[in-house]
């Protein structure tokens, strides 16, 4: 596998026209099935440091070549995708976020690179649509998704998940919480969103993913720290409010959601935690900043706001995982939403 080829992970089933040439050479993340690549290509000029941009510095992920890419300074970092349309689907939303990690690489590749920290890509963990009557392999995708991150965490990387629909937090959850990193510290879920995503559905929907882990949280003895920031009134029923209070959940209004209200609400949530996981679901952001998503913003937080909590998350010291959902390429303008994807990413490698 050369540096600038990546292997794309089908959760189920093989594809029928996986052919040799289209395999990596073996599976050294644990991945069972390598079915395409996804090339970083952009503009080229030079090769020298200074030219550098995303394309030319990404590299496969293996967790060997990323625990001796760990200097002890500035952890690596590790991209990995979940191209999942089915948790949307299952909640009635518009699907096409299967699509958003080859977009959000897309718009990674020609920016300049800036970062003191080699990334890796471990390529994708796709997720195939169900059955109508809602039967898919998403659970699986998920499972698959936490097993890899959790190998990424534990080579020292400081990953970032490419969505997918919101369903990816739970997977991101998943690897998280299966990380030796996260063992014994005080965890909290910072969730950047219009909406709550605290559904309780009989199945994992784009809706769910905090309930549940609450409730695996529960399982466990302790109670999910999560704090939801840009929440959206008109978004969210009075029910969803009421179960985010009854969890004991932290939220903020995107109406008072100003720069200092944002960082404030911030460092209260990070003062009481050892280690935090940042998700990012791009409807947080106002409509024409953000158009490809199911569900967009009748107000939203703007991008300044966002930036700024991201850097100040970053600079914590405290961030263990990040992602970033909900990107429907097909619903987006010129390329707006994959570019404020990737620009976020850049901030919080950054
Ligand atoms: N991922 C979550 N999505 C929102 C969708 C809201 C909508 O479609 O209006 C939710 O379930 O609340
Ligand atoms: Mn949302
Ligand atoms: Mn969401």
């Amino acid at each position: 596998m050369s540096d600038s080829t990546l292997p794309t992970v089908a959760a189920d089933t093989e594809a029928p026209d996986a052919s040799p040439e289209t395999r990596a050479p073996e599976n050294r993340a644990g991945l069972t099935r390598e079915v395409a690549f996804t090339p970083w290509s952009g503009r080229h000029d030079g090769d020298a440091p200074g030219h550098r941009r995303w394309w030319q510095a990404v590299r496969p992920f293996t967790p060997e070549a990323t625990a001796a890419a760990y200097d002890g300074a500035q952890r690596p970092a590790v991209l990995l995708g979940f191209a999942s349309d089915e948790g949307v689907r299952r909640n009635k939303g518009r699907i096409g976020a299967a699509h958003g990690p080859a977009a959000i690489r897309s718009a990674l590749s020609p920016l300049a690179f800036h970062l003191d920290r080699h990334v890796f890509d471990a390529g994708d963990v796709a997720v195939p649509l169900g059955t109508p009557d809602g039967h898919g392999p998403l659970e699986e995708g998920q499972e698959r998704f936490g097993t890899v991150l959790a190998s990424a965490i534990d080579a020292g990387a400081l990953t970032v998940g490419l969505g997918g629909g919101h369903e990816t937090a739970y997977a991101s959850y998943l690897g998280v919480i299966s990380s030796d990193r996260a063992g014994g510290s005080r965890l909290g879920v910072l969730n950047l969103d219009a909406h709550f995503d605290l559904r309780d559905e009989p199945r994992a929907t784009s809706g769910t993913p905090f309930l549940q882990m609450a409730r695996a949280e529960a399982a466990e003895g302790r109670a999910l720290q999560y704090a939801a920031l840009g929440i959206s009134r008109p978004g969210n029923t009075r029910a969803l409010f009421d179960r985010a209070d009854e969890l004991g959940a932290r939220y903020l209004l995107d109406e008072y959601t100003t720069r200092a209200t944002a960082e404030s609400f911030v460092e209260d949530f990070l003062a009481d935690l050892d280690a935090v996981y940042l998700t990012i679901d791009l409807d947080v952001l106002p409509a024409d900043t953000a158009p490809g998503v199911s569900a967009p913003a009748s107000l939203g937080v703007p991008l300044e706001v966002i930036v700024a909590v991201v850097r100040r998350v970053a600079a914590s010291g405290k961030l263990l995982h990040a992602d970033i959902a909900e990107l429907n390429p097909s619903l987006d303008v010129d390329g707006r939403t994959a570019r404020v994807a990737a620009r976020l990413v850049d901030t919080i490698l950054g």
